[in-house]
This record gives C-alpha cells, sequence and structure tokens, in this order.
C-alpha cells in the first residue's frame, strides 16, 4: 500500500489524486466548427465527478487543445480552487508562452509538465535524459518557479535519472507509464512494475513528488497503485475518455476513482 501523502492541493484523503486528461475531447471537438465536444463542459462533468484536477498537453500543432482552451479552462479554474490545474508540453515549444499568458490574466495554474516531445511526434514517448538536458532545462524551471508553480519533470522509469531532475530544479516526476501498461497481462508485468517501485523510490529518495502518466486505463491502474509508492497523481485521458464514450464521462470518472480506491483499500 502507498504511504500517506501529506503535500499539496492533491493530497486528496491520503491517496493519489486523479487528473482528467482533456485532449481527446478537443481532438474530438476540432473535427467540426461547432463547438461540441465542450472541453469546458466536459472538465464541469469530471470535477463534479470527484476528479481532483483537469490536465491538458497543448500542442504546437494545436491538433487538440488550442490556446483559447488553456484560458477557458483557467477561467473555469478560478473558480474551482480546490482543483489543481496541469498544463503539459514542451517548453522549448509553445508551453512556456501559454503557461506566462494564464500567469499574466491572473488565472490558476499550479503545475507543469515539461514533456519532450518533438513538434510532430503522435503522442510523449520518453522522457528527459541527465546530464544532457539540465543546462537547458533548469532556467526554464526557475522561471516557473518563480511563478509560483510547481515543476514536474516527465521521466522514463530509470532510477539513476532521478538526481538529473532534482539537480534540474524539480518539484516532481511524473513517471511515462507506457511500457507498464504494455507489459501488463504479460509474463513482463512484475519484472517492469519493479523497475517503476525502483524509479519511484529513487525518486522519493531525492526528495522528489511522483506523479504517474501514459495509457493507463481501468484495467491497469490499481495494480500499479498497489506496486509503486508514493504516487500523489496520476494524469489520464486517452483510455478514460474512450471509456467514457461507453459509460458516460461522470460515470467513467467514478469508476477511475473506484480503481484507486481498490489500491488503498
Ligand atoms: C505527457 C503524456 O504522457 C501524454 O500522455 C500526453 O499528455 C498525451 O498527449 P496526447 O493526448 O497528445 O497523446
Ligand atoms: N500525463 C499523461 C496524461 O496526461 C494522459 O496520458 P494518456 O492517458 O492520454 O496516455
Amino acid at each position: 500500500m502507498n504511504p500517506m501523502l501529506t503535500t499539496g492541493l492533491d493530497a486528496h484523503r491520503g491517496m493519489t489524486a486523479l487528473s482528467v486528461n482533456l485532449n481527446k475531447v478537443a481532438l474530438l471537438r476540432n473535427t467540426r466548427a461547432l463547438g461540441i465536444p465542450s472541453v469546458t463542459r466536459a472538465a464541469t462533468l469530471a470535477l463534479e465527478a470527484g476528479c481532483q484536477g483537469i490536465t491538458v498537453h497543448p500542442r504546437p500543432d494545436q491538433r487538440h487543445i488550442r490556446p483559447h482552451d488553456v484560458i477557458e479552462l483557467g477561467e473555469l479554474l478560478k473558480a474551482r480552487p480546490q482543483a489543481e490545474y496541469n498544463i503539459e508540453g514542451n517548453p522549448f515549444h509553445n508551453l512556456m508562452d501559454e503557461v506566462r499568458g494564464l500567469v499574466k490574466r491572473g488565472l490558476p495554474v499550479h503545475r507543469v509538465t515539461f514533456v519532450p516531445d518533438s513538434v510532430d511526434q503522435p503522442t510523449s514517448d520518453h522522457g528527459w535524459r541527465f546530464p544532457d538536458d539540465h543546462a537547458r532545462l533548469v532556467p526554464l524551471v526557475a522561471e516557473c518557479k518563480a511563478m509560483g508553480l510547481r515543476v514536474s519533470l516527465f521521466m522514463d522509469p530509470e532510477p539513476s535519472q532521478m538526481r538529473g531532475a532534482r539537480e534540474a530544479g524539480a518539484d516532481r516526476v511524473e513517471l511515462y507509464t507506457e511500457s507498464y501498461a504494455r507489459a501488463h497481462g504479460t509474463p513482463q508485468q512484475a519484472q517492469v512494475l519493479a523497475g517503476f517501485t525502483a524509479a519511484a523510490q529513487a525518486a522519493l529518495a531525492e526528495g522528489l513528488g511522483l506523479n504517474a502518466g501514459h495509457d493507463l486505463n481501468r484495467d491497469n491502474l490499481t495494480e500499479f497503485l498497489r506496486a509503486v509508492p508514493g504516487v500523489q497523481e496520476v494524469s489520464i485521458g486517452h483510455a478514460l475518455i474512450a471509456d467514457a464514450l461507453e459509460l458516460g464521462l461522470a460515470e467513467t470518472v467514478r469508476d477511475y476513482l473506484r480503481c484507486i480506491h481498490r489500491a488503498y483499500a
């Protein structure tokens, strides 16, 4: 069982918080000029169903989340101070402009998650590398922290990389969980999970907070949280929005929360 978590907005009843990623709602919305499905409506439904935060990953090609979504969600979340707004992306592309725009308008953004994606990448598929990325990340991490934001770095589950994340000034790391999702239900699962446990322990030993995300779903989430200590937040988008087509968004969010609760039972 995870140790009790004590810091941050997402220390929700001592359990892992759920941040719902709305990229795929925007992806569908963008196929017509009708404004449906609405990203802000989806955020409202997800928060009312009990999730603790909203995540978006505005990519430079604006294939899903667009600059106006970032602002509209900021306005929505300003009225819900208990919820946490997490914006992901590459700080060397468009991310910092989105973040500075929110801060300039006095809108909330609680955490930024730096992800080293290239411009045309289909989805995120690797984390930062240290020491290679140290020098260029340090000033941007420092800028975000000076704006009062928490900074998380998207990282492969490699224990030896966690010191570099701390030395770059990060508050947290987000463990990239695609390899776990792929191994789930196969003979490799235990070994892959052991790697995540070791990476989590290394991050915690460095004094870093811990998030996790990518391809988590209702089948693999509980086992992940039972095995990996100290996960403060999971951000889940693709599978959750797919499940919502079947179950409805509110019931889907409640079901993911049940998956999290089962990990602590
Ligand atoms: C950072 C990360 O893990 C991603 O899962 C990302 O937020 C998803 O982006 P797409 O929705 O564009 O695949
Ligand atoms: N940070 C990961 C995230 O927000 C969602 O990833 P996915 O569930 O869409 O793979």
